[in-house]
């Protein structure tokens, strides 16, 4: 297990001592959670853990009952994804969250669409042409390859409408991506892809939190990992001091590890 070293930089995120009830469970217990600038950490755990309620927590979808989110250093209250978006923080949910009956372009700009320029300004037209060739843009900048732009996502495989989900939070978080299972329903060529995608957001200085079940994935692209248990953080590591035994262990409380 591994404490953070001494030249470790400021956490560009920080969730201390994260409780949240509902009725009679206890999802979260004090949960510590930490992220620094342009890493891939992932969080892992148990079924039950509460990886979603803290991803929730620290991205304004739930309120937490008690605990503190620090952000660049600063105490921060989320009160909704609205809010974690303006810092620079965006989220892929297990369910995707896209609408079916857009296409890819109408999905990544979702609700910042592009309107049409008349002679007094915007008009409340959409500019399909200008927001295809922007997500055009988007997604061969970040390697996605979608046949058909223009066909709506229903229409698209589970990789494909994974790959538009991937690819909006990555277009629009200038800080951090969180995603929850990203490769859950995914073939082995997609499952890479998403990988790819991942370090590439990484390469741009934008940090990664990665929630999975699937060890492979998380060696492959994690510089860190921590370990969330019966709703509290149990253990750190990093990935390159490691193994998948220890990982597990720490995951399902069979060896004693130091709190991080
Ligand atoms: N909306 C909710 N209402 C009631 N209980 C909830 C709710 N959300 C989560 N829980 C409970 O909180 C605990 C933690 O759930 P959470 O989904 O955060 O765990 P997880 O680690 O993400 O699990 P998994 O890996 O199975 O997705 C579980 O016991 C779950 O049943």
């Amino acid at each position: 297990m591994t404490t953070v070293p001494p030249s470790t930089p400021t956490p560009l995120l920080e969730a201390r001592g994260i409780t949240k009830r509902y009725g009679q469970v206890e999802a979260l217990r004090g949960a510590d959670f930490t992220v620094y600038p342009a890493e891939v950490v992932a969080l892992l755990g148990d079924n039950g853990a509460g990886k979603s309620t803290l991803v929730k927590a620290i991205t304004g979808t739930i309120l937490p009952d008690q605990g503190e989110v620090y952000f660049e250093g600063r105490p921060v209250k989320m009160h909704s994804p609205m809010d974690a978006r303006e810092l620079g923080i965006e989220t892929v949910f297990q369910d995707l969250a896209l609408v079916p009956d857009l296409d890819p372009a109408g999905n990544l700009l979702l609700g910042r669409e592009i309107l049409r320029s008349g002679f007094l300004g915007k008009l409340g037209v959409l500019d399909r042409k200008a927001m295809h060739a922007r997500s055009a843009e988007a997604f061969e900048r970040l390697g996605v390859r979608i046949q058909d732009v223009q066909a709506k996502v229903i229409g698209m495989s589970g990789g494909q409408r994974q790959g538009v989900a991937v690819a909006r939070a990555m277009v629009w978080a200038s800080k951090m991506v969180l995603m929850d299972e990203p490769t859950a329903a995914l073939g082995v060529v997609q499952a890479k892809n998403i990988n790819d995608l991942i370090l590439r957001v990484k390469a741009s200085g934008v940090a990664v939190v990665l929630v999975s079940h699937n060890m492979q994935h998380v060696f492959e692209v994690a510089d860190r990992i921590e370990i969330l248990r019966l709703g509290k953080r149990v253990a750190t590591f990093r990935k390159d001091e490691t193994t998948i035994e220890e990982v597990v262990s720490a995951m399902t409380g069979l060896t004693v590890q130091g709190a991080a």
